[in-house]
């Protein structure tokens, strides 16, 4: 007998990014399997006493060996994402002309201040449960706890979504779906469909933090700063030594594990060509784990914007690049899209990561219920 196919409803994912810009917000409709369309996107930039809060949490929660412990800092934090989550939504909704009752779930990424998940450990601040008495819409999030309980990487979570949209987009693989925010990581996807995701190494975030320290800066626009100076090769290859790029994927990074202080000898554009270098190589050294050459890489997050990154990528893979938006995806709101994706695929059981993604043993989903008018409880098995 066959089941009934699940409808297709609309689904919202809210992802707050590495590098502490903002919320992105995003629709999707999708019955967790196929995507039927993308809808709006919004953002919800933080302010700069919001960034504060944030980055003082960031540096804090290196010490953290409880997931659930939410010392003064963590606790002031988390209301920040909650409440900013809130007005994101709330502004999205009237923006796009949409009511509560249009919407079947939101996935609710919230904000990673630790991600150490060799000792069990990642936190995402955000409190679910009052996003969805908030908000009056079931909100699905925790989405990396599972994984990581059951010895997963619990990141990258986006694989299943780039494997949907590249499936939407009818691109035949193999292919390599590149994603360059504060960390970078790629999914892989394979003649026959497999997947293999990791985080490549940092993307922007040190580039951000040395130019927000040096110039006040929030990033290198266009990489033109970086594109003046010249990398220091030494370092950059002392710094591929480190074991993270030698280890096999999958694999995931935490944002704190290196540290823009690294080139604090160098002046300005030499220190941020070095940074650009280090996250130009740390990508094409991915490659090296590839079983099966990407005939196309599609790149998509902020850093995509990072021309002179691009450019020097594009001749280093030595294939064909080229930005989220040709494939017809907006490469600023992908993740938010994915977190749409994964929400409404653990509302109905579906895996969410998979041993080629997050070295899970098998298919597994994942995130947590929260019920506008009941208490959170886990979702079910699949
Ligand atoms: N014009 C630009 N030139 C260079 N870099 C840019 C530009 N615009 C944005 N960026 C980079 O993109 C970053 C934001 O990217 P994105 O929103 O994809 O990251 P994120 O989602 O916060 O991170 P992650 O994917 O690691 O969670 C900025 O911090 C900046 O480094
Ligand atoms: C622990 C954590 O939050 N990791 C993020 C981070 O930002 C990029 C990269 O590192 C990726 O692994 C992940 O986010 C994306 C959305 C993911 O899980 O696919």
């Amino acid at each position: 007998m066959n089941a009934a196919k699940p409808p297709i409803r609309r689904a919202i994912g809210l992802m707050s990014g590495t590098s502490l810009d903002g919320v992105d917000v995003a629709l999707i409709e999708t019955d967790g399997e196929v995507i039927a369309g993308f809808g709006p996107t919004g953002y919800r930039a933080y302010t700069a006493d919001e960034r504060a809060v944030l980055a003082r949490a960031l540096d804090e929660a290196g010490g953290l060996t409880d997931r659930a412990a939410r010392p003064p800092a963590l606790a002031e934090a988390e209301a920040v994402v909650t409440r900013a989550h809130a007005d994101a939504v709330a502004a999205f909704l009237v923006e796009s002309g949409l009511t509560r009752a249009d919407i079947e779930v939101i996935g609710f990424h919230g904000q990673t201040v630790l991600h150490r998940p060799a000792l069990g450990l990642t936190v995402q601040l955000g409190d679910g449960a009052a996003l969805a008495r908030a908000i009056g819409i079931k909100v699905v999030h925790d989405l990396r706890a599972a994984d990581v309980a059951a010895g997963g990487q619990g990141a990258p979570l986006v694989p299943v979504f780039h494997r949907a949209i590249a499936r939407m987009a009818g691109i035949a693989p193999p292919l390599a779906i590149l994603n360059i925010g504060g960390v970078a990581n790629v999914t892989f996807i394979f003649s026959d469909e497999s997947m293999l995701a990791f985080d490549t190494g940092p993307g922007n975030a040190l580039i951000d933090d040395l130019l927000r320290e040096r110039l006040g800066l929030p990033y290198d626009d266009a990489g033109a700063i970086g594109a003046r100076g010249s990398p220091e090769e030494p370092l950059i290859d002392w710094l591929m030594r480190h074991p993270y790029f030698a280890a096999t994927p999958p694999k995931s990074l935490d944002r704190n594990w290196f540290s823009h202080r690294m080139v604090g000898h160098l002046d300005t554009p030499d220190a941020a060509a070095t940074l650009t270098a280090f996250t130009l190589r740390s990508i094409t050294a991915a490659l090296d784990h590839a079983r099966e050459k990407p005939a196309r890489w599609i790149v998509a997050g902020g850093g995509a914007r990072n021309t002179a990154l691009c450019e020097a990528l594009g001749q280093h893979l030595q294939t064909r690049l080229t930005r989220a938006e040709a494939a017809g995806w907006s490469g600023d709101h992908l993740e938010a899209q994915a977190f749409a994706y994964l929400a409404m695929r653990a509302l109905r059981g579906l895996p969410i990561t998979y041993p080629g993604t997050t070295g899970v043993a098998a298919p597994m989903t994942g995130g947590v219920l929260a019920e506008p008018d009941a208490e959170e409880g886990n979702l079910p098995e699949n």
